[in-house]
């Protein structure tokens, strides 16, 4: 059945124009939500998606993909697609990019978009709140970034061994009061498993941990300081570099700088304004290209999904 129709057909079944069916195929505003709906429920009753000749015809690449990044802003996720680009450019795809942010919701809406026009792949930068049901269909087309699913191809960072890195290299400084500053354990990757190592490290070594996981924002790095550094913390360790650009303010307003900071990041921001801060590196760069270089195999039938682990590298 499928791509019997064309848009003009479908125009025709919805009772609306062929400019609105175009603007609901590419997820654009000016409809209304009711109308986007009888549009989508025609489409979907006839299995509708648009022709990859017809792509091509209007003069727009037959190759296409989607990256789907949780936020436009993030220092690390545009690591990752900075090396992920030339990838897809190198083999013909012309990326899209879309953004979820952080909203299970909006990936659903952005995969149906996908899936009606016939996308090639897709790139997710995975979160919690992504379920199986979501991602199934996209078995052999998806690769997920930063979480790993079953079934599906993912390519992770090693969030514990990240923080082990950061405490052991302090510890070998002779820090034995190390704060640590991270993100809500409702985030399993960067919340949860990195405060989990830097628990572990302290238990392993027994050192008193003091923390506080306030969340993701640079400005929630500089309101946390104060509660988790006390006359005896000589350093803080940060779950992530936009974190510790925060601490890095507060503290040089206060003007301490005897406190040593650590984070998981290595961006070039962090190296270019704070070079004292130890910091690992995820390998972002390295995802990046993994995740393309996957991506393009398993659409090309040379792989299947597996799921890859970046290791962390003290720099
Ligand atoms: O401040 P950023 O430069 O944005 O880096 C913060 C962390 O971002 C990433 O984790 C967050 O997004 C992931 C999807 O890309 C999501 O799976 C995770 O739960 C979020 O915390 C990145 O994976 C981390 O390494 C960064 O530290």
């Amino acid at each position: 059945m499928q791509n019997r129709l064309t848009i003009k057909d479908i125009a025709r079944l919805s009772g609306v124009g062929k400019s609105t069916v175009s603007r609901v195929l590419n997820n654009e505003s000016g409809v209304s939500q009711r109308t986007r709906e009888r549009v989508e429920a025609v489409m979907n009753q006839h299995d509708f998606s648009p022709s990859r000749s017809a792509r091509a015809m209007r003069g727009q690449s037959d190759k296409v993909v989607a990256i789907i990044m949780s936020r436009l802003d993030s220092l690390s996720e545009n690591l990752a697609v900075q090396t992920m680009l030339p990838a897809f450019y190198e083999q013909g795809y012309d990326p899209i990019m879309m953004e979820s942010q952080f909203s299970a919701e909006k990936v659903t809406e952005h995969l149906g978009m996908l899936r009606r026009r016939n996308i090639d792949g897709v790139v997710l930068f995975g979160f919690t709140g992504i379920s199986d049901a979501m991602l199934t269909p996209w078995r052999d087309t998806l690769v997920m970034l930063a979480r790993d699913a079953k079934g599906i191809a993912s390519v992770c960072y090693d969030d514990e061994g990240a923080i082990t890195l950061l405490m052991q290299a302090l510890f070998d400084k002779g820090h034995r009061h190390i704060s640590y500053l991270g993100v809500p354990h409702s985030d399993v990757t960067t919340g949860k498993r990195r405060h989990n190592a830097y628990l572990t490290f302290c238990k392993q070594h027994k050192l008193h941990p003091v923390a506080a996981l306030p969340g993701l924002a640079m400005k929630q790095g500089y309101d946390a300081v104060a509660s988790v550094t006390h006359s005896e913390t000589t350093a803080l360790v940060c779950a992530t570099d936009t974190l510790a650009l925060g601490a890095s303010k507060y503290l040089q307003e206060q003007r301490n700088d005897t406190l040593q900071l650590a984070s998981v990041g290595n961006t070039p921001l962090m190296k270019f304004l704070h070079p004292e801060i130890v910091t690992v590196d995820p390998g972002y760069g390295e995802a990046g290209r993994q995740a393309a270089h996957q991506l393009i195999e398993q659409i090309n039938g040379r792989a299947q999904p597996q799921q890859l682990v970046i290791p962390a590298a003290l720099t």
